[in-house]
């Protein structure tokens, strides 16, 4: 088996998930996950965090590959979610003496999950532990992305083990460093990662980002995707920019339509952003795309027209499953503009203007609600709407 170092005595031990087809049974995952682990060999052995508990068998023979009859002292828990922790009983059970390393929010998880309560050391923000030559540094990132998450700062060789922060979906296909891959494949994914699972807490991300600024950092190894090596930088500029809402310009246009009259509007608006030189304008139908990759792109992007027929005096349920999402998860800084088309009272058009009250947008142009297919004066007013769009967005 392949020996995986990211120095000389710190080694990768993680393993790839193309099985699973949601993360969290809700995202998909069609280039599968992988669950990032890594050893530090040193006086004393660390094991940072370990992995979902069905790869027990592979994951502790990657452990043994360069262990062998060498027993782990530490584990380090920077993240008690269950794709990180769910080995933690195998490992307890494989290294008994092994010492389990976490802050005060992680010990009351541990004994929830897995009623574990012996041999813990409680470590705080800036604590130490030396290992040997390695000594890793902890700091506390509530909220990135649970309660007692932290990360490790090995200072020795400038490595940041930092839990979900910097993650990405997709497994590591050969390449594990960030110099032996595709990098555009892995900014996708990281974005649609950042947006999905730690986008909600863009704030807290912000202070964990401040937090660490002081670090020295060399390397990045988060616990999904890439290790980051040669593009820190580019990294730490993505996540700074995806968790303050800096968005480009461009839109997306979603909808919920069954007999196509709400989707024909969104045509309409998409074509004259296109004549008003807009470049980057994804259409999606709610019913359609997973909100998954919707999400990541309105992440993306300024603007947001959302579309919705009527359905039972309320938003078509694609639509209103997107929209209460996106409130959930308080995205801020985005200029919005809202349609749809409706047969006797409506419910589309008028639940979304409840959703813009919510989420505070910028809302560019009134709503364009149409009475069945798509008519003369109604046509005019999506492309007025198109154009208030482009307008905001040039002035940007
Ligand atoms: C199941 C169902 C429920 C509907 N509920 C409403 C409603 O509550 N209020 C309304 O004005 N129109 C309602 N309509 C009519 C549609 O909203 C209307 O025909 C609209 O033009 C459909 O847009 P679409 O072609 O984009 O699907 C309903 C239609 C269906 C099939």
């Amino acid at each position: 088996m392949h020996q995986v170092k990211l120095a000389d005595e710190i080694y990768y031990v993680g393993v790839n998930d193309r099985k699973t087809h949601l993360f969290e049974n809700y995202w998909p995952l069609p280039h599968g996950m992988a669950y990032n682990s890594y050893l530090i060999v040193d006086e004393k052995v660390a094991l940072m965090d370990t992995v979902e508990r069905t790869f027990i068998d592979e994951y502790l023979s990657n452990i043994k590959n360069i262990l062998g009859d060498r027993k782990v002292d530490y584990l380090v828990i920077n993240h008690m979610e269950p794709d990180h922790s769910g080995a933690i009983r195998s490992i307890v059970a494989e290294y008994p003496d092994i010492t389990l390393v976490g802050n005060k929010k992680t010990f009351p998880m541990l004994e929830n999950f897995y009623q574990i309560k012996e041999n813990t050391l409680e470590i705080g923000d800036g604590d130490e532990l030396p290992l040997g030559k390695n000594t890793l540094e902890f700091y506390t990132i509530p909220m990135v992305h649970w309660p007692e998450t932290m990360v490790s700062f090995e200072k020795t060789n400038g490595i940041l083990f930092s839990a979900d922060a910097f993650g990405a979906f997709g497994t590591l296909d050969g390449g594990i460093f960030d110099d032996e891959l595709n990098l555009s494949f892995y900014e996708e994914e990281m974005m649609r990662y950042f947006t999905n699972i730690v986008g909600k807490y863009s704030p807290h991300t912000q202070r964990a980002m401040k937090k660490l600024s002081g670090l020295d950092i060399k390397m990045i190894a988060a616990l999904h995707g890439p290790i980051w090596r040669s593009h820190t930088d580019f990294v730490l500029s993505r996540y700074d920019k995806w968790s303050s809402y800096q968005t480009e310009e461009g839109v997306v246009i979603v909808y919920g339509s069954m007999y196509g009259n709400t989707e024909k509007m969104a045509d309409v608006i998409a074509r004259q952003l296109a004549v008003r030189g807009v470049k980057n304008i994804r259409v999606y139908d709610a019913s359609k795309t997973h909100q998954s990759y919707i999400i990541s792109d309105i992440f993306k992007y300024k603007g947001f027209i959302v579309g919705s027929a009527a359905y039972n005096n309320e938003m078509f349920p694609s639509v209103e499953a997107l929209v209460t999402k996106i409130e959930h998860m308080g995205i801020k800084e985005h200029l919005l503009g809202v349609f749809g088309s409706f047969s006797w009272n409506g419910g589309g058009v008028k639940n979304l203007m409840k959703f813009a009250e919510n989420i505070k947008w910028d809302v560019v142009y009134e709503p364009v609600e149409e009475k069945g297919a798509l008519k003369a004066d109604k046509f005019q007013m999506c492309i007025d709407l198109a154009n208030a769009m482009a307008d905001r967005l040039n002035a940007e």
